[in-house]
Order: C-alpha cells, then sequence, then structure tokens
C-alpha cells in the first residue's frame, strides 16, 4: 500500500487525445494525471508541425496544429489536472489490491486505472549521432531550450535546419554573446520569413556542415565540422554551449513489455477501448480495432469512450454514458 494519493485514471501520453482524455474525465468527475515524455503537451501536433493547418477536425474549416493544441489545453484545464512533463513511462505492474503502480524514469505513481494514449510511442530528441554525445548530455549539450538565461553572454551552438532550429537560433541572438547556426543543406526548411530574418541577423550560419567531433573534458569546448561535399574540416574554438534541433524520434519501447496485447504495434481494444488487462484502456493511433482508423479526430471519438467505461471501473454505481456537456457545464462559464 502506499500513502502517496491514487489518481482514478493516469493518461500515458500527453498528445491531443491523451489531452482531451484529461479534460473528459474531469467532466466525468474523475482526478486525472498526464505523464508525457516530452517537455510539453501537444504529441505529434506540437513536436512534428506545429506551423501545419489541419482540416479535418469538426468544427474547424481550418486550424494550425498548435492552436489546436492551445485550444485543447484551455479546455482540458477547466477541471484540475495535474501534467508530469518530461517523464517516460517505462513499466505498469498491478498489485494484488487493483492498484496500477506506474514507473517513470522520475519517479512512481500510483492509479486506479490508465488510459494510454501513447500514439506512436515516446518522443525522443534525435541525436546528432556522433561519438562522445552521452557523455555531454549532462553539461552542455541540450536537446531542449527550457530556459534562455542559461545562454546569456555564452557561445552557442546550434544544429539544424528547421524552423525551431532557425526559430531558437534567432531567440538566443539578443541573449547569447554569439550564435552559430550549423545546416547540412545550403538551404534552410524554415519558413522564408524566419531565414531573411536569420540571414539579416548576427547569427553565423554555417551551411553546409555535419558535426563531426565533439572535444572537451568535462564539457565540449570545440567542436569539428566536416564540409558536407568537400568534407574538409574546420575546428570551432570556445564553445560554451550546444544545442541540437534535428526534430524527434519515436519508439514504442517499454509499452511492449507491459503485458498487452499488440499487434502491428498498436494496442490491441474492444468497443469499450478496453484492453486485455482489467483497468487499461487504450486511445488514439496507439489503439487498433477491426475497422481503426489513425485520425485526430476519430481519437477524439474513443476518448470520451475509454474515459467513461474507466469511471464505471473506478465506481461501479456510475453510467457509462456521461450526462451532456451542456448540464454539467451549466457554472463552467470559462468554457465559452
Ligand atoms: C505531418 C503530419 C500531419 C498530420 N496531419 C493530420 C491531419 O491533417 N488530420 C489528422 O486527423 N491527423 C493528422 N496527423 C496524424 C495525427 O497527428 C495523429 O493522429 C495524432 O497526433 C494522434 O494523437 P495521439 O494523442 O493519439 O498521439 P500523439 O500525438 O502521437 O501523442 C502521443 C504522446 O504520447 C507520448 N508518449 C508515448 N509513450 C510515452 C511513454 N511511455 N511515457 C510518456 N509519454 C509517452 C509521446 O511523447 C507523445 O507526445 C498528421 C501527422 C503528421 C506527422
Amino acid at each position: 500500500m502506499t500513502n502517496l494519493p491514487i489518481i482514478d485514471v493516469t493518461i500515458i501520453g500527453g498528445g491531443p487525445v491523451g489531452m482531451f482524455s484529461a479534460f473528459y474525465g474531469g467532466m466525468r468527475k474523475m482526478s486525472v494525471k498526464i505523464i508525457e515524455s516530452l517537455p510539453q503537451l501537444g504529441g505529434q501536433l506540437s513536436a512534428l508541425y506545429p506551423e501545419k493547418y489541419i482540416y479535418d477536425i469538426a468544427g474547424f474549416p481550418e486550424v494550425k496544429a498548435q492552436q489546436l493544441i492551445d485550444n485543447l489545453e484551455k479546455q482540458m484545464k477547466v477541471f484540475p489536472v495535474e501534467v508530469c512533463l518530461e517523464e517516460s513511462v517505462e513499466k505498469i505492474e498491478k498489485n494484488a489490491d487493483g492498484i496500477f503502480v506506474i514507473t517513470t524514469n522520475k519517479k512512481t505513481h500510483y492509479s486506479k486505472t490508465i488510459l494510454i494514449t501513447a500514439g506512436n510511442g515516446a518522443f525522443n530528441p534525435r541525436p546528432l549521432g556522433i561519438e562522445r554525445e552521452d557523455d555531454f548530455k549532462n553539461a552542455n549539450l541540450h536537446y531542449f531550450v527550457n530556459d534562455l538565461e542559461k545562454f546569456r553572454g555564452k557561445n552557442v551552438m546550434v544544429f539544424g535546419g528547421g524552423d525551431s532550429a532557425v526559430d531558437w537560433a534567432l531567440m538566443l541572438e539578443p541573449v547569447a554573446s554569439k550564435v552559430m547556426l550549423v545546416h547540412r543543406r545550403d538551404k534552410f526548411r524554415a519558413h522564408e520569413h524566419s531565414v531573411e530574418k536569420l540571414m539579416a541577423s548576427s547569427v553565423e550560419v554555417l551551411t553546409p556542415y555535419n558535426p563531426h567531433m565533439l572535444i572537451g573534458t568535462e564539457k565540449i569546448d570545440q567542436v569539428i565540422l566536416k564540409h558536407a561535399k568537400d568534407e574538409s574540416q574546420t575546428l570551432l574554438k570556445d564553445v560554451d554551449e550546444v544545442i541540437v534541433n534535428y526534430g524527434f524520434v519515436s519508439t514504442l519501447g517499454p509499452i511492449k513489455n507491459w503485458g498487452l496485447q499488440i499487434e502491428k504495434n498498436s494496442i490491441v481494444v474492444n468497443s469499450r477501448m478496453e484492453t486485455n488487462i482489467e483497468g487499461i484502456y487504450a486511445a488514439g493511433d496507439i489503439c487498433t480495432y477491426e475497422g481503426k482508423i489513425k485520425l485526430i479526430a476519430s481519437g477524439f471519438g474513443e476518448a470520451p469512450v475509454a474515459i467513461s467505461n474507466a469511471k464505471v471501473y473506478v465506481d461501479p454505481s456510475s453510467k457509462v454514458q456521461p450526462l451532456h456537456s451542456t448540464s454539467i457545464m451549466e457554472n463552467k462559464k470559462q468554457l465559452v
């Protein structure tokens, strides 16, 4: 037994489906926690295509992916929800008393039910892929920029050619002493107007270069770049901080070891979104059933089904069919 609070439903994965599920858990008067491996909510939408427009969300002729996530966050926060970011779920076990013990890379959580909305699996930053990268991960090699102040007055080298790499370089420019942006191609994939801003800024643009060697003892001091075409090498001295922005890779990873029925990298569920383990549900891209399609819209439909069945599991006297939101939310004017 634990003295820690036991949550009604713990949602693994903070993508759009996990976020909408969290809202629905609040509507059903459940205590809700979301565990997400990235430092941000939003799943594929925030990590892979924040600036793209989506055209097949009911009621929205078009909506930018990040805008949809911002709206989901606003909707979700109408009810109290505990959000645990930068935590990857590694293990799930069921105690003899039926309580789930959820172990992440940081701590242990306890829950009466679990809803897995893990998409294609946990997102992790794509690494540089060169020797000694791991040696500097806890020193001055970063994959996320959470605090600009850390870079004040420093010489910062940013790797990447997409929107976020260019945006980070531009955001760091007024804070850092010097910003270098290294990209393996001559052309950047970022928006035209961001690239124009970049070229007009004091950021030193180094193209077409690949990272070749990280040099330093406790931390990186120097970096050797290799020219992508003629393979000539260039040594950059006095590097204080290195930021890698190569996008994300996702992997099902530990989910395969949780005793769930998996078919084609997806968790098999029935029409109640129940998995083969009583008390564990799945929704969104991670789940599969006959006729399943992987769309945000279908995940949004699966979320209330999973949550409402989890509600009955936690409190057998409740009904699967929820009251309509128009009845429940009468006093929640901030939803509008
Ligand atoms: C370029 C692109 C364009 C798209 N356009 C559309 C479109 O127009 N319309 C549409 O309907 N769909 C579109 N999709 C698909 C859509 O993005 C997905 O269907 C949707 O993101 C699924 O949502 P989800 O919440 O199920 O999973 P995801 O968005 O994948 O979120 C899952 C989250 O779970 C986290 N996670 C996984 N495992 C763990 C773990 N062990 N511990 C902690 N956290 C974990 C992940 O880090 C991730 O953040 C597009 C996809 C791409 C790549």
